[in-house]
């Protein structure tokens, strides 16, 4: 028999089904950024999924990056940018333009797309109501610490503002700038930053979205994406990783090993890659699990 265009939308939507019960209530932390964030018909998509995903009962917290769009920013005022094992060296005066561009820019940009759809999203910085408290970070090049500015490391999380707007039926996105007790900002990676909101909300779900289908088993080879690991697999694969997969595989693991049942990375060049992944039998990207 063949099914007709309606019935095949009524198969899509019934596969929903024991999702939608499965993730009743459950706490999603999602991290958007970087590369996955740059087109305008992608970005309108990611606002409609966390909506949709909010509309389905689940708790949606969206924690954002910005990378290229500071790069950008440093360039236009003259400022380099250089890289040191995956962060940003950040001088006082790069810390500033982070700053004004995660929070005062990328994260406007994202609240207004969600708030097309109703009056859900409200947007916070890491330093609102101590969300991320943090310390100097130290690169490690070649087993010996290096410097690299205001890199911040999180080393407490307080979700308290956070869950009171999930309570009041909003939608936090958050900046991943972080305060630290010495008075200073701090600008933390985006894919840690998400992790540990993950773990201190006992969310159910991390997932990072990026520019890549999911972690390649033989990059720069792309024929294999690795679609389920284990937090002890993963550990092993870690030294091996490079580049922008070290925070993100490393921010899955923390995650995992923190009480988040599943970690996802997908591909943000999908449409509509969130409802695929949540709402899907076959889900897309990479998982990985506790063990
Ligand atoms: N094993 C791997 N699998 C997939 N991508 C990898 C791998 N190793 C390195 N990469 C690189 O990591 C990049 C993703 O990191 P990054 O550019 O920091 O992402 P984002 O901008 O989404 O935060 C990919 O575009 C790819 O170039
Ligand atoms: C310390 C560090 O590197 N911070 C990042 C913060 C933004 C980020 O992580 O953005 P993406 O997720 O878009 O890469 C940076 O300055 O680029």
């Amino acid at each position: 028999m063949r099914l007709t265009t309606a019935q095949t939308k009524a198969g899509a939507l019934i596969e929903a089904l024991p999702w939608l019960t499965r993730f009743h209530g459950a706490t999603v932390v999602i991290k958007y950024g970087g590369n996955a964030m740059i087109d305008d018909a992608l970005k309108s998509g990611f606002a409609e999924d966390i909506v949709f995903l909010h509309h389905a009962g689940l708790r949606p917290v969206v924690v954002h990056g910005g990378g290229p769009q500071i790069s950008s920013a440093l360039d236009r005022l003259g400022i380099e940018s250089t890289f040191t094992a995956g962060l940003r060296v950040t001088t006082p005066e790069a810390m500033q333009v982070v700053r004004m561009v995660l929070t005062g820019q990328v994260n406007r940009d994202i609240v207004g797309l969600v708030n097309r759809h109703g009056p859900f999203a409200v947007g916070m910085s890491g330093e609102d109501a101590r969300l991320f408290t943090a310390v100097r970070k130290h690169a490690v090049v070649d087993g010996e610490p290096v410097d690299i500015g205001q890199v911040g490391e999180i080393v407490k999380v307080d979700p308290g503002a956070v869950g009171a707007l999930i309570d009041n039926g909003r939608i936090p996105i958050v900046s991943s700038v972080a305060r630290g007790d010495d008075g200073e900002i701090y600008n933390v990676n985006a894919d840690t930053a998400a992790a540990a909101l993950a773990v201190a909300l006992e969310a159910h779900k991390l997932i990072v979205l990026t520019d890549v289908e999911g972690l390649y088993a033989n990059w720069p080879d792309d024929s294999e994406v690795i679609d389920l690991l284990t937090a002890d697999e993963l550990a092993t694969l870690m030294p091996t990783l490079s580049s922008g997969m070290v925070p993100k595989m490393e921010a899955c693991l923390t995650a995992v090993k923190g009480g988040v049942p599943q970690a996802h990375v997908l591909d943000g060049r999908v449409p509509h890659s969130l409802l695929l992944e949540i709402f899907t039998n076959e889900g897309i990207g990479t998982m990985v699990m506790p063990g």
